[in-house]
């Protein structure tokens, strides 16, 4: 999509995948702690701001589904506002390509991508640190697509070290279900105890999905698809899913099995990257 205004700001919003995720145990409030490896695709939704004078927040492109105030993006935009005294508004387009409700963290990502096109647009100023400590109140991932570089996450996401991981090309099989993210945690077969691991143990080892078995006890379509893609390629599921990712070695092997399931499964190919394309770009416009 080209820009809707000349000379707005256009930013990506990427996907992530976590390629583990343990439950290692819950808060007194009900949130699971959790121990995930975040990497981002190098895929993902465009979203485009033009500044404006009267301070209001306006989504062009509503999400079918998500009343406006409800959206992720508007949300983000005024707790933006509110916490800085910022008298400007903004015009937001959204380009969506990631999958709703999928594991890949779409909202999430927006969120961040939004935060920090405003912060930048509206010149105030905030560090990534304060970016990520309001993200953090519309979403458990949300502080790490502000940081924006792969990480082990620990606590209900927020805790942060950042790793350096190999970025093979994924495929990612989204089966036609939509998942809630509250059903999941709240599953009393969910497995709450994992052992607590030290990053460089994950590192060296991998890990599992703990909310996998909960997902395909409830969704058979999720277990139909892990099956048909672990004939090519060691498959799991992503956040709580509902997609499922495979792990190729290069993107012609990735697109030959896409090309076999996607009369079946809506898929995507894309590589993994330990920075995020928000920061890639965000990078190359203050360096022009
Ligand atoms: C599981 C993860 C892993 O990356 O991703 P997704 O699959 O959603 O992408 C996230 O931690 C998702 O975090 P977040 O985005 O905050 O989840 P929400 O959809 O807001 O959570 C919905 C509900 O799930 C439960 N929940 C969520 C996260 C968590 N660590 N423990 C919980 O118990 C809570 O009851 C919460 O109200
Ligand atoms: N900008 C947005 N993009 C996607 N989902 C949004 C957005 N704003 C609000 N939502 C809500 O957030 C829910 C989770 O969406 P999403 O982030 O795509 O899921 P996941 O975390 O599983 O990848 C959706 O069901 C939708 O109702």
């Amino acid at each position: 999509m080209q820009p809707p205004v000349q000379g707005c700001l256009s930013l990506p919003a990427p996907a992530k995948l976590n390629l583990m995720l343990h439950i290692v145990g819950q808060r007194d409030d009900g949130y699971h702690e959790l121990q995930t490896l975040f990497q981002f695709l190098d895929y993902a939704d465009y979203l485009h701001f033009n500044s404006r004078t009267d301070g209001l927040i306006q989504l062009q492109t509503p999400i079918a589904g998500v009343l406006p105030h409800d959206n992720l993006i508007v949300k983000a935009a005024k707790l933006l506002q509110q916490h800085t005294g910022c008298s400007l508004g903004a015009d937001i387009w959204l380009e969506k390509n990631l999958p709703i409700g999928g594991g890949v963290g779409g909202g999430s990502s927006n969120t961040a991508t939004t935060l920090l096109g405003l912060n930048h647009l509206w010149h105030l100023g905030l560090s990534l640190e304060q970016l990520a400590e309001l993200g953090v109140q519309l979403g458990a991932d949300v502080p790490v697509f502000v940081h924006g570089k792969a990480a082990f996450a620990e606590g209900i996401g927020e805790k942060l070290t950042f790793v350096e991981l190999a970025e093979p090309w994924y495929l990612v099989v989204k089966p036609a279900v939509f998942i809630s993210t509250a059903k999941v945690f709240s599953d009393p077969g969910l497995t709450r105890d994992s052992a607590v691991i030290k990053v460089r143990t994950v590192l060296e080892q991998g890990g599992r999905n703990d909310c996998q078995a909960v997902v395909v006890k409830h969704y058979p379509e999720v277990g139909q698809a892990l099956a048909l893609l672990e004939q090519h390629a060691q498959a799991r599921l992503t956040g709580t899913g509902s997609c499922i990712f495979g792990v190729f070695p290069n993107e012609i092997d990735a697109v030959k099995v896409s090309h076999q399931l996607s009369s079946k499964l809506d898929c995507f190919v894309a590589k993994g990257s330990n920075v995020s394309l928000l920061h890639k770009e965000l990078q190359n416009k203050l360096e022009r």
